[in-house]
């Protein structure tokens, strides 16, 4: 059995046309079932359904043999003991700096004003504004990123952006570019050992749909 750890949404969607290249389609619609246990058309391959964050963490500890995660999240969360054989591609965006239109991040930089800066990703917001010489403080938040710096509780914030709508939906701009962002499949290292030729057998029909 290979079980595939998956979270909900944009990942579960994405994946479903490589997942279908290797010859697999779930039989469930989390969308309309409360499943967390889904089947597939391949009675020895299962998908659980998780939270993104904890996508690593399943497949750390042998709760799933293989899954699909986010860059942003093994950044943020580490990626220890984790095989990452592939980017996937899929779930394509970017981790940027954005701040409230008006406000003039260059400036505040240039002058070693010290930031205050939003965000989910504590330890990506860290590196990044420590290798710029930036001196930040950092205010964890969950969510909604973007009221931050519209409520005055932050300068700026550290936030994925795809089409950039949010941003402009709540009349921010985005000022930096930290790095580009897609989502990567992660093996546990014991079940690549013990379920080998599956495991590699997926890899590969993943790989070769990626380059078609
Ligand atoms: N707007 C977007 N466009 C493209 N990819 C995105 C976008 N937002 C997030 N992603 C990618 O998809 C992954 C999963 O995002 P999703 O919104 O499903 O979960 P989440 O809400 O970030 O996680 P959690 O549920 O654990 O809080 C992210 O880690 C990121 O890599
Ligand atoms: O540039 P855009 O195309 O507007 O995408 C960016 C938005 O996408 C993500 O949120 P998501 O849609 O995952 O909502 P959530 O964080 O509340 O899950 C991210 O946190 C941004 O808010």
């Amino acid at each position: 059995m290979i079980t595939l750890a998956l979270s909900k949404g944009r990942i579960f969607d994405d994946i479903q046309p490589l997942l279908r290249a290797a010859g697999i389609e779930v039989l469930d619609d989390p969308d309309k079932s409360r499943k967390l246990i889904l089947d597939t058309n391949q009675p020895d391959v299962r998908v659980l359904l998780v939270r993104a964050t904890d996508v690593p963490t399943y497949v750390q500890y042998g709760g799933a043999d293989i899954g699909v995660v986010g860059k942003d999240t093994l950044l943020e969360s580490g990626s220890q003991g984790l095989y990452q054989p592939l980017d996937l591609q899929i779930a394509k965006c970017r981790i940027s700096v954005a701040v409230r239109d008006g406000f003039d991040y260059a400036a505040a930089v240039r002058q070693g004003s010290r930031l205050k800066v939003a965000t989910k990703y504590v330890a990506i917001a860290r590196d990044f504004f420590a290798t710029k010489g930036v001196h930040v403080d950092l205010i964890k938040l969950y969510g909604s990123m973007e009221l931050a710096p519209l409520t005055g509780m932050a300068d700026a914030i550290v936030d994925l952006v795809s089409t950039g709508n949010t941003l402009k939906a709540n009349h921010l701009i985005e000022v930096e570019r930290i790095m580009d962002i897609s989502s990567h499949l992660v093996v546990n290292q014991t079940a690549l050992k013990l379920k080998q030729v599956p495991i590699r057998k997926l890899i590969d029909a993943f790989a070769q749909a990626i380059q078609k």
